[in-house]
Order: structure tokens, then sequence, then C-alpha cells
């Protein structure tokens, strides 16, 4: 028997004050795949993700979860299924320090205080270069670090399934591959699931396993990172 996605969303609306930026869009992620999503500004990726974890309401369409229906994606529920979203932005706090926003962490994600160490060991595993600036205040750190620190976080819970907001953004091609080494090396370790919003095509192909292309809410084109490798393509869908 073939083994379904690991996440699937059919029909989906989805939109603010009644205005739709997603509309009968469908998408599937499956088990032990990087899905690479690329599209314009304002084609409705971050509005995807969000809607897969339960930020914004679905006003119609379902989403299924190793299949099993969700019926109101709440993000609670889906980070307790394994679920971890990395949202645009580096969404840490200036003002703090790693080792605070790891605790933070912590609390958010329900981790006793009995596995905490370990579960942050494990994360430094992951992400070494974290110890070089664990003391640091997060608004000293570079944004290829700060970058690190928002994952690190995300993977405190040890996620099954990674949706990444545009990682790339605001970083050197170098320091991206810095992140996106170690997240593919996990990704293959662990057989997670991983979407990823991504600017940064070029990058981005090197550690996906298909590419899907959104356009003004719609998905206009599905391939493999080889089909996207062609340089007039790509410009063509830009
Ligand atoms: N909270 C919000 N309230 C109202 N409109 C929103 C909100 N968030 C996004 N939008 C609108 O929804 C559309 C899709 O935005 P979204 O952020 O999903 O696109 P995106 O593809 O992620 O773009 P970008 O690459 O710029 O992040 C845009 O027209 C945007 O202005």
């Amino acid at each position: 028997m073939s083994q379904g996605p690991f996440l699937e969303a059919k029909n989906l609306r989805v939109g603010y004050g009644g205005r739709p930026v997603l509309e009968d869009f469908n998408v599937s992620l499956q088990y032990n795949e990087v899905l690479c999503l690329i599209g314009h500004n304002g084609a409705g990726k971050s509005t995807l993700l969000k809607a897969l974890f339960g930020l914004v309401p679905l006003e119609q369409g379902a989403i299924t979860l190793e299949g099993k229906s969700v019926e109101r994606p709440d993000p609670r529920e889906l980070s307790a299924a394994g679920i971890a979203l990395v949202p645009e932005g580096r969404g840490v706090f200036p003002g703090l320090t790693v080792a605070e926003i790891m605790k933070l962490g912590f609390w958010a994600n329900n981790i006793p205080v009995g596995e905490q160490s370990a579960r942050l060991e494990w994360v430094m595993g992951v992400l070494p270069m974290i110890k070089r600036f664990y003391t640091q205040r997060a608004g000293t750190l570079s944004g290829g670090q700060q970058q690190m620190v928002s994952l690190g976080r995300a993977l405190l819970s040890q996620p099954r399934c990674l949706l990444l907001d545009e990682p790339s953004i605001g970083l050197a091609p170098k320091l991206f591959q810095d992140l996106a080494g170690p997240i593919r090396a996990l990704q293959q370790e662990r057989k997670m699931s991983i979407l990823i919003v991504e600017q940064n095509v070029r990058e981005a192909l090197k550690i996906s396993d298909r590419v899907i292309v959104m356009k003004s809410g719609q998905l206009i084109r599905e391939g493999s990172p080889e089909d996207f490798s062609n340089n007039t393509e790509l410009m063509e869908l830009y």
C-alpha cells in the first residue's frame, strides 16, 4: 500500500476581510520531502503557511494530516502533532538573550523541565553555531545568527514537519548555506517533511525535492528542481 501525503490541503479559500488570497488551492506535502514554494511578492505564500498552521481561518476547504481530517486547524494541536512554523522575519526578541529565548521556547512547547537540557543539547548539535552567541542579546546578532536562533527555537519541539517562511531574507548566499545545510542534513536524518518558501530560488533548489510555483493565489507550476534550474524559465515566472 502506498503511503499518502503527510499534509494535504484541498480547495482552500483563505483571505482577509472577505477578500480571498487563496482560492481553490490544493497542495500536498509528502513524508520525507522538501517542497520549495516560490512566487512573486503578494502571491499568497505566507498566507498558505499561516493557513496550514491554523493562524488564519479557512473560509473553505479541508486539511488532512497523516490521513486524518483537521476540522479547524489550530496552532496548538498542529504543534502537538509535530508541525512547527518559522514565520517570515526573524521573530526573535531583540532584548532577550538567546538563552532566554530558548527558555521561552521550552515553555511554549511544553517541554518538561527534566527534558530541557537534553533537548537544548540536541538543538545545539544540529546548529552548533548557536553556542557561540548563546549568552548574547538577540538584537546584537547578525541577521543570519538571528535566523538560526529562530530555527533553533522551532526545533526545540523536535518537529516532524517544518513550515519555513523565507529563511534567507536579508542573508548573503553563504549565510543561507550555513542555515540550509544543517536543515537538509536534519531532514534527511529524521525523514522530516519541509515546506520552504524562498525567494532565493537558486540556493533553495539545492536542498529541495520538489518545487511549486504560485501566482496570485493560484498554483501555476510544479516540477523537480532540475526543471527549474534554467534561468530563462525562472525569469518567465516572475
Ligand atoms: N494580515 C493581513 N491582512 C490583510 N491583508 C493581508 C494580510 N496579510 C497578507 N495580506 C495580503 O494578502 C496578499 C498575500 O500576502 P502574502 O504575505 O501571503 O504573500 P507572499 O506571497 O507571502 O508575499 P511576500 O513574498 O511579499 O511575503 C497580499 O495582497 C497581502 O497584502
